[in-house]
């Protein structure tokens, strides 16, 4: 097959990004602070500031019973399921079809005042990973979505400010089979889900508001994302 202009980028990026989720928070450096906790959920962020404005990298660890990581990759990825869950979401716009395992969407997030309103253009692309550790362990599976540049959407050409994402959302499968013998069951099935985040807010928007928004948001988005993908398989076959 002819290979997409974006297909270097996008097999390097996720290799680094899956290799950067799987490190434990120990190995990533130093400066995490714990943030957010919930039950299973963890929440980490290290400050950080580039030309004055907050970056911030945040790190979530959550284990969640009664889904699969490939259940958990399908609902984020699937732009048909985005604004289920998403609620910071203003207007999502698919601009190509890479792949059916690669998209380009546009994204406007709702206003946060007092900074302008935000915008993004990212590739997401979703890839089941062989697990070259445990050989017979179940495979994971990742979506990165990471900005790019789109020629038919040039940065801060209308009232949006541009923002510089990458992200990545790592999931791996655990299966604890009924020692009888039985059929596995979704009782028998939870995912390790590890989600990291660096977000370039593109333009001046005051640390304190962002800072605050991260600290509401992030918990929130993973705790209604978990709780969406939980509701929308409990009835449905296991997706491995
Ligand atoms: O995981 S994804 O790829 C899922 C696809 O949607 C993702 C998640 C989050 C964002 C994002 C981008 C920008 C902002 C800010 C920056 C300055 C002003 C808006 C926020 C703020 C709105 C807050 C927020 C934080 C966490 C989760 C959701 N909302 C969030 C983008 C993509």
């Amino acid at each position: 097959a002819v290979l997409h202009r974006l297909w270097a980028e996008i097999d390097k990026t996720v290799k680094q990004q899956v290799t950067m989720a799987r490190m434990g928070i120990g190995e990533c450096g130093t400066g995490w602070q714990l943030f957010a906790e919930d039950g299973e959920m963890k929440m980490y962020r290290r400050e950080e500031e580039i030309d004055g404005m907050v970056v911030d990298p945040l790190k979530a660890v959550h284990v969640v019973k009664g889904i699969t990581g490939h259940e958990v990759c399908h609902y984020f990825f699937s732009p048909k399921y985005r604004y289920d869950w998403e609620t910071t979401l203003e207007h999502m716009t698919v601009l190509e079809t890479i792949s059916d395992d690669t998209l380009l969407f546009l994204q406007t997030h709702k206003r946060i005042w007092p900074a302008s309103q935000r915008e993004a253009v990212f590739w997401s692309h979703m890839r089941k990973l062989p697990n070259d550790q445990d050989r017979d362990g179940p495979d994971m599976w990742t979506v990165v979505n990471n900005s790019t540049e789109d020629e038919s959407h040039p940065a801060n050409s209308g009232k949006c400010v541009r923002i510089y994402l990458t992200v990545c959302l790592l999931c791996q499968t655990r299966v604890h089979p009924p020692k009888d013998g039985t059929p596995i069951t979704r009782d028998n099935v939870s995912c390790k889900i590890t989600y990291c985040s660096v977000v370039n807010p593109g333009g001046w928007a005051p640390a304190s508001v962002l800072r605050a928004v991260y600290k509401r948001e992030y918990p929130k988005f993973l705790k209604r994302f978990t709780t969406y993908v939980t509701n929308q398989t409990k009835n449905k076959p296991i997706m491995f």
